[in-house]
């Protein structure tokens, strides 16, 4: 079993309730309060600003020309396809781009960023690759789960949600991550993989955190 089917099961608990969470189902069905969407959108635009930012430090730690160039390719999809999304809702739903921009980052925003930016800037390539596994990686799991529900991917509201996040160009993203983080802990010890189990486990746990304060339109109280 390869190091990230590893990590896969050892999460499996957390994913599932991933799943299940209210704030996914509902897209699938197309049943969310909007009001709960446009906060998500709020906030997950923030966080994709940090997540851009981890994708910039993967430049700098990548170990050849090859490696640089993908991360900064990645760099380029979240701020202008992905964030391009969310730049579109929130003009849909009357959200405007300095408004965007300006909101203030609730406590899971704020703490998931900060985890993964922390881990990215302190710890190796393989560090920063665990911390943002789990995003790349479970939304293209969710986003392909939802696509599956009739009509779930035409929804007027949350079609091109859905759309997005079950595209094959953002399957690549995971798929890459993982074999990166496969070909990098080939010959690490046994410590090195538990550290990275842990922060894999983190991140799991905190996208669990934000859809449920996505769901719950909760910011610090
Ligand atoms: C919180 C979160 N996690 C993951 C993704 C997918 N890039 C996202 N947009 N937002």
């Amino acid at each position: 079993m390869s190091f990230t089917q590893y990590l896969r099961e050892k999460a499996d608990s957390i994913w599932q309730a991933n799943h299940k969470h209210p704030f996914v189902q509902e897209i699938g069905s197309g049943t969310l309060d909007i009001e709960a969407f446009k906060y998500y959108m709020k906030q997950d635009y923030l966080y994709l600003i940090e997540y851009s930012r981890v994708f910039a430090l993967g430049a700098v730690k990548a170990p050849d020309l090859e490696t640089m160039a993908i991360f900064s390719n990645y760099l380029q999809s979240t701020l202008n396809e992905e964030m391009a999304l969310h730049r579109s809702y929130a003009k849909r739903l009357g959200i405007s781009e300095e408004e965007l921009e300006n909101e203030e980052p609730a406590a899971t925003t704020l703490s998931y960023s900060s985890y993964m930016i922390s881990e990215a800037q302190k710890g190796s390539l393989a560090h920063l690759i665990a911390a943002i596994l789990p995003c790349a990686w479970s939304y293209a799991e969710i986003g392909q789960t939802l696509a599956t529900i009739p009509g779930a991917m035409d929804h007027p509201n949350y079609g091109e949600w859905v759309q997005m996040y079950q595209s094959e160009e953002f399957a690549e993203i995971a798929n890459w991550l993982k074999q990166q983080l496969d070909s990098l802990t080939a010959s690490v010890n046994e410590k090195e993989k538990e550290q990275l189990e842990a922060i894999f486990i983190r991140s799991s746990q905190f996208e669990y955190l934000f859809w449920e304060m996505s769901y719950q339109q909760r910011s610090w109280t």
